[in-house]
């Protein structure tokens, strides 16, 4: 059994908390409120055993506030991706489930949508508190559905709770408009409306946080959801769910179901009453969901997959540069849509940065997500293993090298070795396509005109980061970077606080913070006429 060490946080001070990922783990960190550590030991079946008593490990849907089996009884199973071993079998859903998951929360918007901003936003409070009282076990269930390291997912706990926090206080700032009136006997007036019905599909890589990223400003706008997480990782997201209902969000309002994933997302796309679907996952998939959205006219947002440059000029302080590319790179073992992607180092720090990065690299431990002190997880599954593989086949044929790393880590399943690879050219797949994994490849580069070509040349937009110690510089290459999200001598920027998405394919649309709203608000105009007559 191993023993492991987690920080436990307090759920004051939520709006000041900021996201921090250390080599050793990724946490949220409160200005006000220093973590405590305890210590509690584990093993993947101790932890299965208390979720299956504490009420979180759920296998069903849940449809209209009822937990109910795949019409057909078909399941499908859900694995730890560090052991191999099945985790639960969880109802295999399609189409007609899909439907009455629909219908449930069409019949809840009525109610929902109509209930005052200070309600829902009590309704939403509870949901966090919950989520935060449940901090431990929903960090054990992520690392035994997904793999990320506990501590990593511990924060990914608090991170994810944050967009619910938010949200709540948020939904009591849904303001409309009066606007001057050209003419004299009328008023006109903006209201901002819920969209309606929102079906939300959501990645494996973040199974809470992508799901309240979404599911958060939707509840607190007014409408009411259809979330279809992914089948790799669905027991987050039905115990979020479960929580949903414990906090006494009324049925209907949030509906899970999961399984077959083409017929679930055509049924969500061919329903006059969902009148937005909003997707994290692959370009690929995005892209089949915005065609599909336009047979029933439907809003869409969407946050897809990125290739995110890691600019390190030569005067960037080395250190900084070195701890910020080791975040920006290896969180989740690579496998965030904001991972840096490549990265591009100027030739006066070049080899330099190499070598510091490659001996920083060699301290990642690698291991089970349970065990202490492992910051490095197992990839998701043989697919992901296998696409890093060809990344590196490639990149090797084509004149790269190995600084360190490179291949399948001794440890077996879906274990990687953390890589640094040099002399990455443009044209290798490691520089055209997300590797998704922990694959660092290094570009070089002469001149900031050079950098900024080489950062754009992609059909992504998501994430950038730049690493220099000249504010102008800094000032000019942000602007100059077509990425909807820039990090300046940072590796970890995220919070729920701040606007995240792409441009270019990388997406459409922005989630948390203030503009994550207006995703779900309809802007209505009413005009108020015969105004002089008594
Ligand atoms: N921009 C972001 O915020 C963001 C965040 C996380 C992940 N991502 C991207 O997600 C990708 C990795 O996640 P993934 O492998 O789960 O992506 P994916 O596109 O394969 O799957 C995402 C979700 O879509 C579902 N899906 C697949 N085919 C579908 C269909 N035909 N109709 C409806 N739903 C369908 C899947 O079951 C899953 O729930 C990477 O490209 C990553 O960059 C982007
Ligand atoms: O993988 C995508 C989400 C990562 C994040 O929110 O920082």
């Amino acid at each position: 059994m191993n023993t492991l060490k987690a920080s436990r946080i307090s759920t004051a001070a939520g709006r000041f908390a900021k996201l921090i990922w250390r080599p050793s783990h990724l946490v949220r960190v409160h200005a006000s409120a220093p973590p405590l550590t305890r210590q509690i030991s584990m093993d993947a079946q101790s932890v299965a055993s208390r979720l299956s008593n504490s009420g979180l490990l759920r296998s069903q849907g849940l449809i209209g506030g009822k937990w109910v089996d795949a019409y057909d009884r078909k399941t499908l199973k859900v694995y730890n991706p560090a052991t191999g071993e099945v985790v639960a079998d969880v109802s295999c859903m399609g189409g007609r489930e899909t439907n009455d998951a629909i219908s449930s929360a069409y019949d809840a918007f009525h109610s929902w949508s109509k209930l005052t901003a200070a309600e829902r936003s009590r309704f939403l409070r509870r949901w966090y508190d919950l989520l935060i009282a449940h901090r431990e076990e929903l960090g054990q269930l992520i690392t035994l559905e997904q793999g990320k390291p506990l501590k990593e997912a511990l924060g990914e706990v608090s991170y994810g709770a944050g967009f619910i926090e938010f949200y709540a206080e948020e939904a009591k700032r849904v303001y409309g408009d009066i606007i001057p009136s050209p003419l004299a006997d009328r008023r006109l007036f903006v209201l901002k409306q819920p969209v309606g019905v929102v079906g939300s599909i959501t990645p494996w890589n973040f199974p809470l946080a992508m799901i309240t990223r979404k599911v958060g400003p939707a509840l607190a706008c007014g409408c009411t959801v259809v979330i279809k997480p992914s089948e790799l990782t669905p027991l987050t997201a039905l115990a979020a769910a479960e929580l949903s209902l414990q906090a006494g969000i009324p049925p209907g309002v949030v509906n899970v179901v999961m399984g077959n994933a083409p017929e679930i997302g055509d049924s969500l796309l061919a329903s006059t009453q969902v009148r937005k679907i909003t997707f994290t996952g692959s370009t690929a998939v995005g892209k089949k969901l915005m065609t599909g959205a336009g047979g029933t006219v439907k809003r869409v947002s969407l946050e897809l997959g990125g290739n995110a440059p890691c600019i390190v000029f030569d005067d960037a302080d080395l250190d900084v540069a070195v701890k910020g590319t080791l975040a920006a790179k290896f969180r989740n073992s690579g496998q965030t849509c904001v991972c840096a992607n490549r990265v591009l180092v100027q030739e006066g720090i070049y080899e330099k940065f190499a070598n510091a990065l490659s001996k920083a690299v060699q301290n990642l431990q690698v291991g089970d997500g349970f065990t202490e002190g492992v910051v490095q997880g197992p990839l998701i599954n043989e697919a992901a293993v296998r696409k890093v593989e060809s990344f590196i086949e490639d990149a090797i044929s084509k004149g790269a090298k190995i600084l360190h790393g490179g291949k399948r880590h001794s440890l077996g399943m879906t274990f990687y070795e953390p890589t640094v690879i040099s002399d990455v050219k443009s044209e290798m797949l490691l520089s055209r396509e997300e590797v998704f994994g922990p694959v660092a490849p290094l570009l070089r580069f002469k001149t900031e005109d050079e950098a900024i070509h080489l950062a754009n040349d992609t059909n992504a937009g998501l994430a950038a980061y730049i690493f220099t110690n000249n504010m102008q510089r800094s000032w000019r290459v942000s602007e100059a970077l077509e990425y909807g999200l820039v990090g300046v001598n940072e590796g970890i920027i995220s919070t729920e606080v701040a606007p995240f998405g792409g441009i270019k394919q990388s997406g459409l649309g922005r989630e948390g913070s203030k503009y994550g709203m207006d995703e779900y608000l309809e802007v209505k105009y009413v005009c108020l006429g015969n105004m002089n007559s008594n």
